[in-house]
């Protein structure tokens, strides 16, 4: 019999995730039936989703929901999925689990031996996706547009912008580091700046950009978003992936009220959600896979060894300590 380690909720978050909200339980498996298999978390992945998802569909006591990810099969009654096959699953914070199979997605047969497989989570996987279809599907940004991407450093963040360099855009990028400012520009972006230490964000975007911004990918919402606005390009379209900047407030923020300027600039504002795409999933991890390959899809992952270090990996990712994807290898 299998023993495995989960992370649950124990208490609902009040503002900022605490390491005390959660509590790791061990748990025994079953005996595997006909069509099952048993799958052994090899990396997992820490998302800003968990945070309000957490709020929205779970309650106290339940396992850490995850796009918990890449699994190596240990023993395998299906046969469907061989032994040693990898895949990314939706499975939470466990370092085991059994499935029937549903659900699971196999990495791409053409993904080489030299290839990270935690990519599966960040750069070729649901992030990957999110910058693929937000800014292709959503902003619809056009070559020689200028974009502008928040949270740019991040998993997100830094496909859109190489992603907009490969579109033959201009691209704007802030982050909150001077080092992610640099890795930004090392890694293409036209220009970047760290948003904690500029004395206006407001000319610091008109410095960026005079000429004002064709596509805002905005991933934080909040002030960033109220003082960007203002600043896009007439018939500007505004991708609304997420709002990070808010997801621990435990008191609204007031505003931004957006009227005047989507009025008199006639702009697009459109949330979205990666999984309105699943149907075209294999063509964005194609197309992403490519790119990597070719080299003009630059990754960082930022790796945290363990599965017991799970919730300091997601708080440190909320509060900004992640580079490219938040990682745990177990
Ligand atoms: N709509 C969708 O389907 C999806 C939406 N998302 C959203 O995209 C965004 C980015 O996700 P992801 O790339 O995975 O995460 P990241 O890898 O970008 O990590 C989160 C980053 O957010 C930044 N951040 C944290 N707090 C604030 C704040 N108060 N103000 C500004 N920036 C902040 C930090 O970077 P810094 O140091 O620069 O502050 C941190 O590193 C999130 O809002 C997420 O919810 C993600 C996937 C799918
Ligand atoms: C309840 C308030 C919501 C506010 C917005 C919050 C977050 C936006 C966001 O970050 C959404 C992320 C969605 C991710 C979905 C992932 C799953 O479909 C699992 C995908 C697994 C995979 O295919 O790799």
């Amino acid at each position: 019999m299998v023993t495995a380690k989960v992370w649950v909720l124990k208490k609902h978050f009040e503002g900022f995730p605490k390491t005390s909200d959660f509590e790791m339980k061990e748990v025994a498996l079953a005996n595997l039936k006909d069509g099952e298999m048993l799958l052994e978390s090899v990396f997992l992945s820490v998302d800003p989703y968990m945070r309000p998802y957490s709020k929205r569909d779970m309650k106290e006591g339940d396992v850490m929901i995850g796009t918990q990810i890449a699994s190596r099969i240990v023993e395998s009654k299906n046969p469907a999925f061989a032994v040693g096959a990898f895949v990314v699953a939706n499975s939470g914070w466990r370092t085991h689990f059994i499935s029937d199979g549903r659900g699971l997605n196999l990495l791409p047969s053409s993904w080489p031996e030299s290839l990270p497989k935690s990519l599966a989570l960040g750069t070729i996987g649901m992030p990957g996706l999110t910058a693929y279809f937000g800014l292709f599907e959503v902003c619809k940004m056009k070559p020689g547009e200028t974009v502008l991407v928040n949270a740019a450093a991040g998993a997100v963040g830094s496909v859109v912008g190489q992603l907009a360099k490969i579109g033959g855009c201009k691209v704007v990028g802030c982050a909150g580091s001077d080092s992610k400012v640099a890795y930004l520009k090392k890694i293409g972006f036209d220009e970047a700046f760290n948003y904690k230490t500029v004395s206006s964000l407001d000319e610091a975007l008109r410095k960026a950009s005079p000429d004002g911004y064709d596509c805002f990918f905005d991933n934080v919402g909040g002030e960033f978003a109220s003082i960007a606005i203002n600043q896009m390009k007439k018939y500007g379209r505004i991708a609304v992936c997420g709002a990070i900047s808010q997801y621990n407030d435990s008191v609204p923020q007031k505003g931004p009220y957006v009227q005047f300027p989507m009025i008199f600039k006639e702009l697009s504002m459109k949330g979205f959600i990666v999984s309105s795409w699943s149907n075209r999933r294999e063509e964005g991890v194609k197309a992403l896979l490519k790119w990597v390959l070719e080299g003009k899809l630059k990754y960082h992952e930022q790796v945290t060894e363990r599965f017991e270090n799970m919730p300091a990996a997601f708080i440190g990712m909320l509060k900004g300590e992640n580079l490219g994807k938040a990682i745990v290898k177990v």
